[in-house]
Formats: structure tokens, sequence, C-alpha cells
């Protein structure tokens, strides 16, 4: 049987390069006119947001920072009861009449993002929504795209996608492809 492996994806370079290449596309295609909220979906989806939000401030543009849990909206809840809530902040002017791009580290089954949309009705009604992603592996189980996209990342349901934040994780930037050992795909 051979055994698993770890794939490197993505290096603190490229990884800045594509959240650089990310605020400059959002910028592209947001009316100066209008409020932009990034909103980063705890774990990583928030730190993600922080530095897109550095780099479209830093572009001359303007936006605000949020994050936004998404953990009593989930739809496995009852699969899995004890997730550990996390944070939701938005900017003090809220959610309403605003652009709002979510942030996540990974785009997988959508499920997340599914439970995101839900969350955010919640506190209010966005002129419009849309999503940046890190990377997408593919795999959806809902109608559900990203508008502004890291990596396009073909993989097999038995991998897992991993992304490490140094700001977060320790160590350096890194997306990395777990792959299993011969025998255990799951
Ligand atoms: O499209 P999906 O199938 O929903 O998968 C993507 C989600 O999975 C991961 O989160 P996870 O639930 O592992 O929590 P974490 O962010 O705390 O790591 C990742 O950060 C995305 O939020
Ligand atoms: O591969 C995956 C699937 C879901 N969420 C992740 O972070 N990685």
């Amino acid at each position: 049987m051979s055994p698993g492996s770890v794939v490197p994806v993505l290096g603190p370079p490229e990884i800045t390069r594509a959240l650089t290449r990310i605020s400059h596309e959002i910028l592209e295609r947001t009316d100066p006119e209008d409020r932009l909220v990034l909103l980063g979906i705890p774990t990583r989806g928030a730190p993600l947001a922080q530095r897109l939000h550095e780099r479209v401030l830093a572009a001359g543009g303007s936006a605000e920072l949020g994050t936004l849990d998404v953990t009593m909206y989930r739809d496995d809840l009852r699969s899995q009861p004890t997730r550990t809530l996390l944070r939701t902040e938005l900017p003090a002017g809220g959610v309403d009449g605003a652009t709002v791009v979510l942030v996540d580290d990974v785009l997988y089954s959508g499920r997340t993002i599914r439970a995101a949309l839900d969350a955010l009705s919640d506190l209010g009604r966005p002129a419009r929504v849309q999503l940046a992603v890190l990377v997408d592996r593919g795999h959806r189980e809902l109608p559900i795209r990203a508008d502004y996209v890291g990596k396009n990342l073909p993989t097999s349901r038995h991998e897992r996608v991993q992304v490490a934040l140094a700001d977060l994780d320790g160590g350096e930037d890194a997306v990395t492809i777990v792959k299993p050992a011969e025998g255990e795909e799951r």
C-alpha cells in the first residue's frame, strides 16, 4: 500500500500575487460610488479578507472589513453539533445597500457559502453579494460559483485542500493537496 502524500500547490509568492490580482479585480468591478464591504468567513476567510482589504486600500480604493460566522446556519449541525461559534463583526454601517464580497479560503461543495448567504440575509439586505476564494477545488453540490478565484484546482473527492496562513497557522503561507494513502480513500 503506498503512503499518502502532501503535494505543494501554492507558496507565499503565488498566494500574494493571487490576492493582489483579486483585489484589483474587485476594484475594477465595483462602482466607486458603492459601499464595498469585505466579509471574511472564519476561520481562514477572515485573515484573507483582511489582506484583500489592505490591498484594496493600497490600490486607492475604499472598503470596509468584517467577519461572518456561519456556524448556526450550517446544514450539518445535527450530525456535527459541537462546532465552536466564531466571530461575526460587521462594519458600523452594516450591510444594507452595500456590495458585499464574501471571502473564504476554499470553495468545495458550496455548503459553507449557502450558510453564509442565509447568515447574511438575517443581518441586512446588501445591494449585491459576491464571492472571493483563494482556491476553487470543484465538486459543487449547490448552484454556487465564485466571482473571484485565486486558483482553480482540479481535485479528486478523496483529496483535501489545506490552506495555511502565516498569521494564523505560523510558518509560511501554503496551499497543499493532501492525498490519502492508497486503499484509504474515504
Ligand atoms: O464548500 P464547502 O464544502 O463548504 O467547503 C469549504 C469550507 O471548508 C473549510 O472550512 P471548514 O468547515 O473546514 O472550517 P474552517 O474554516 O474552520 O477550517 C473551508 O475553510 C471552507 O469554509
Ligand atoms: O478540501 C477541502 C474541502 C473543504 N474544505 C477545505 O478546506 N478543503
